[in-house]
């Protein structure tokens, strides 16, 4: 594993590494067949459609976004959910919703669909934004039909299920995992709500065809829409120690017993497989014969690493921090 230059370890306080060596496999092309071929069917379905819900990570308020959805489908009434909300650092929530209002999105929902949480804003939110527009197709027709969209992972098919338990009283109607690409039949047409009658057309998930940076890349893999093999876990777990480091996010020193904080991940993922004792012995070659050294799993390692912060155990984060802080677009 190559070592990122100017390596610090210490304790909190410490100098942090000031950028990230942006060295990701090209995670700006993942746009296989089945979200080309479900962004065109989700286009010609949108005329039966009367809102678009877009489902977005909370800890990416402000990027990754998929900018196609704006072109292709943005001529309805839109409510952006920002999802995962346990898990996102929203110290800041009034400087996103500027910006996000800035960018022209007034109508944003913060939620947590495994516990429920602010869900029951969405329906009352969406009727008054159907009734504000004119559904010319619709006639007389009283049932709202309203397209879910967004990026691989972000909760689209959880948004779903939670709005069924909250009106509906019913269980689980369309398929959820922790893996991107989970729902790839388009347009399964699900009933949420019996007044107003209401119902949701889940889609697959759907990247942009070209990421706008590899930093973007790499948020978007850590908040799991991307799949981990294609960026690298390793290289993932190195931008999520940045990461952690930069916003003084320090849970993960207790949650593996490291003693301090440390910038250097080879270090860090050592203590981790030692402690996970997932550790391997091989065989070196030494002057006087074959000796057995024991080695870290740095992969398995890696992956306990993320897996722990995607279930929120390393405390809540805000993957957008240097966007907030920084200007304003058109400021600069
Ligand atoms: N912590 C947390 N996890 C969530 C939340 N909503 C969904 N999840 C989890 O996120 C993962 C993805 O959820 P899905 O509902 O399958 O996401 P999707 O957008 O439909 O995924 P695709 O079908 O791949 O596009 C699952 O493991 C869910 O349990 C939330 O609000 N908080």
């Amino acid at each position: 594993m190559r070592l990122p230059a100017g390596v610090l370890c210490g304790a909190a306080g410490a100098a942090w590494r000031e950028n990230f060596p942006l060295r990701g496999r090209d995670v700006a092309r993942w746009f296989p067949g089945h979200m080309a071929k479900g962004l065109k069917k989700m286009q010609s379905s949108l005329k039966l459609v009367d809102c678009i819900i877009e489902v977005h990570d909370a800890r990416i308020p402000l990027s990754g976004r998929n900018p196609l959805f704006q072109e292709t489908l943005g001529l309805k009434p839109h409510l952006l959910i920002l999802n995962k909300m346990d898990l996102a650092d929203l110290t800041e929530q009034q400087k996103i919703m500027q910006r996000l209002e800035g960018q022209g999105l007034k109508n944003v929902i913060f939620t947590n669909c495994v516990k429920d949480e602010n869900v029951k804003q969405i329906v009352p939110v969406v009727t008054e934004l159907i009734g504000s527009s004119y559904r010319y197709h619709r006639g007389e027709n009283l049932e709202y039909c309203i397209m879910v969209i967004g990026v691989p992972n972000v909760g689209k098919s959880s948004l779903i299920n939670s709005l069924r338990r909250q009106h509906l009283r019913k269980g689980k109607a369309t398929r959820v995992g922790g893996e991107p690409g989970i729902t790839r039949a388009v347009m399964s047409r699900i009933q949420v709500c019996e007044r107003p009658l209401m119902f949701l057309l889940d889609t697959p998930g759907v990247l942009a065809p070209r990421i706008e940076s590899v930093e973007t890349g790499l948020k978007l893999a850590l908040c799991g829409t991307v799949l981990d093999h294609l960026v690298g876990e390793e290289t993932m777990a190195d931008y999520l120690l940045y990461t952690l480091n930069k916003h003084q996010c320090f849970r993960y020193v207790q949650h593996y017993g490291l003693g301090s904080a440390c910038d250097d991940i080879e270090h860090v993922l050592k203590s981790v497989a030692v402690k996970l004792r997932k550790t391997h012995k091989v065989k070196v070659l030494t002057g006087t014969g074959d000796v057995n050294v024991v080695q870290p799993n740095y992969p398995m390692a890696a992956r306990d690493f993320l897996q722990t912060f995607r279930r929120g155990l390393l405390g809540p984060v805000m993957l957008d921090l240097d966007i907030l802080q920084g200007p304003p677009p058109g400021r600069d």
